[in-house]
């Protein structure tokens, strides 16, 4: 169990690609907290796997330290590190039963016998893997398999981090969610530090407590699953953050108000000088705007979606698009409608930064 501070980290991968100022990571300060939850989110190639091997000592960064509860651990190699990793499929030995699958770590640490049978049982019955112990692990299928791979990576109780990559890519997608909640409930019980690699929001939402969301080889933001949702720092999270995502839409603002393609949205803030020369949007959630019988801002509606438990409309506002809910009983005339938004969700963006606003 360890507290993790990457300090004034960068990579990048050859002194060619430095001199060009391309980086895989772009400079980066943060720590992660002994026993946290985390899951470092975000698109193919931004640069979580990067990361990750900076943390696990796969790759050793140009630039900045990592360290392990003080101690400067960023040359030091894997084998040294003292962390479990899992990655996207399984790796376990065939022709071991499971039992020996998840002894081995603890076997290979000279941990005694009988601990080593308490922790293998307590792991097994967490992952209901508890009737298989004794099967070979080859005759098992891809979901059991992986159940043993992570298994193996959460049987040592010592480890400073465990570090998993994409782990449920092999997994069947009704399993996936039950196999998510476990892991959760894994992270309650033993107390570990997690970092948990995905691209897919809903697992990182679901499964961390910290959600580190990673654009362009940098940190945007690392937050509470409901901060991201709310105040969305940066409007990559915004917009990579729920489903749809969030509104950002080209704006003049002044004080408290905003013109969106002439029209005044009313906004819950103040904003006095903005940067000069800065790219200014507002963001709002589609939750926080709908379509009304008869009051509100004219729009065009392009279509209707029906989630089931919800309906967005795709209505289209001068040059921009957004989404916006439909309520039950809302009913269209055509296709003009008319929106109002909820004053206080408005966001306001300079540059793609959030910008506070006053009361
Ligand atoms: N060995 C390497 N040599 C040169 N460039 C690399 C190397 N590995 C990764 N990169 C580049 O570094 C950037 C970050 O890649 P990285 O694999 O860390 O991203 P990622 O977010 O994990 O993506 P994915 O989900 O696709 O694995 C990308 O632009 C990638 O092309």
């Amino acid at each position: 169990m360890a507290r993790i501070d990457l300090v004034d980290l960068a990579h990048s991968y050859s002194p060619a690609l430095q001199a060009a100022n391309i980086y895989a990571l772009k400079p980066m300060t943060m720590t992660w907290r002994q026993g946290g939850a985390y899951a470092l989110l975000g698109p193919s190639g931004c640069g979580k796997t990067t990361l990750l091997n900076i943390i696990s000592g796969l790759v050793v960064p140009t630039q900045g330290k990592v360290m392990f509860d003080g101690t400067d651990v960023t040359r030091l190699p894997t084998e040294k590190r003292n962390i479990a990793q899992v990655f996207q499929f399984p790796v376990i030995y065939d022709t071991m039963s499971v039992r020996q699958n998840l002894a081995f770590p603890l076997k290979n640490r000279g941990v005694p016998a009988a601990e080593i049978e308490a922790r293998v049982k307590e792991i097994a019955d967490l992952l209901d893997l508890g009737a298989e112990l004794d099967r070979r692990a080859r005759g098992l299928g891809a979901d059991a398999k992986q159940k043993i791979s992570l298994g193996r990576g959460l049987v040592r109780a010592d480890v400073a981090a465990v570090l998993f990559d994409e782990p449920l890519t092999v997994i069947d997608p009704a399993l996936k969610w039950e196999l998510r909640s476990k892991l959760k409930a894994l992270h309650r019980k033993l107390d570990i530090t997690m970092i948990y690699v995905t691209h897919d929001q809903t697992e990182a939402l679901t499964f961390a407590d910290t959600v580190v969301v990673m654009h362009d080889g940098g940190i945007v933001q690392a937050g509470r699953p409901d901060e991201l949702f709310e105040r969305p720092e940066h409007t990559f999270v915004g917009h990579f953050i729920g489903s749809p995502g969030m509104n950002i839409l080209k704006a003049d603002v002044a004080g408290r108000s905003a013109h969106v393609g002439g029209v005044a949205v009313p906004l819950g803030r103040g904003y006095g000088a903005l940067p000069s020369g800065a790219k200014i949007e507002i963001g709002i959630r589609p939750e926080y705007a709908r379509l009304t019988g008869g009051e509100g801002i004219a729009v065009k509606v392009e279509r209707i979606d029906d989630l089931g438990r919800i309906r967005f409309a795709k209505v289209r506002l001068g040059e921009a698009r957004l989404s916006v809910v439909a309520p039950p009983g809302v009913a269209l005339d055509g296709d003009a409608a008319r929106i109002v938004f909820d004053p206080a969700q408005i966001h306001v963006y300079a540059d793609s930064r959030r910008v506070a606003g006053e009361a």
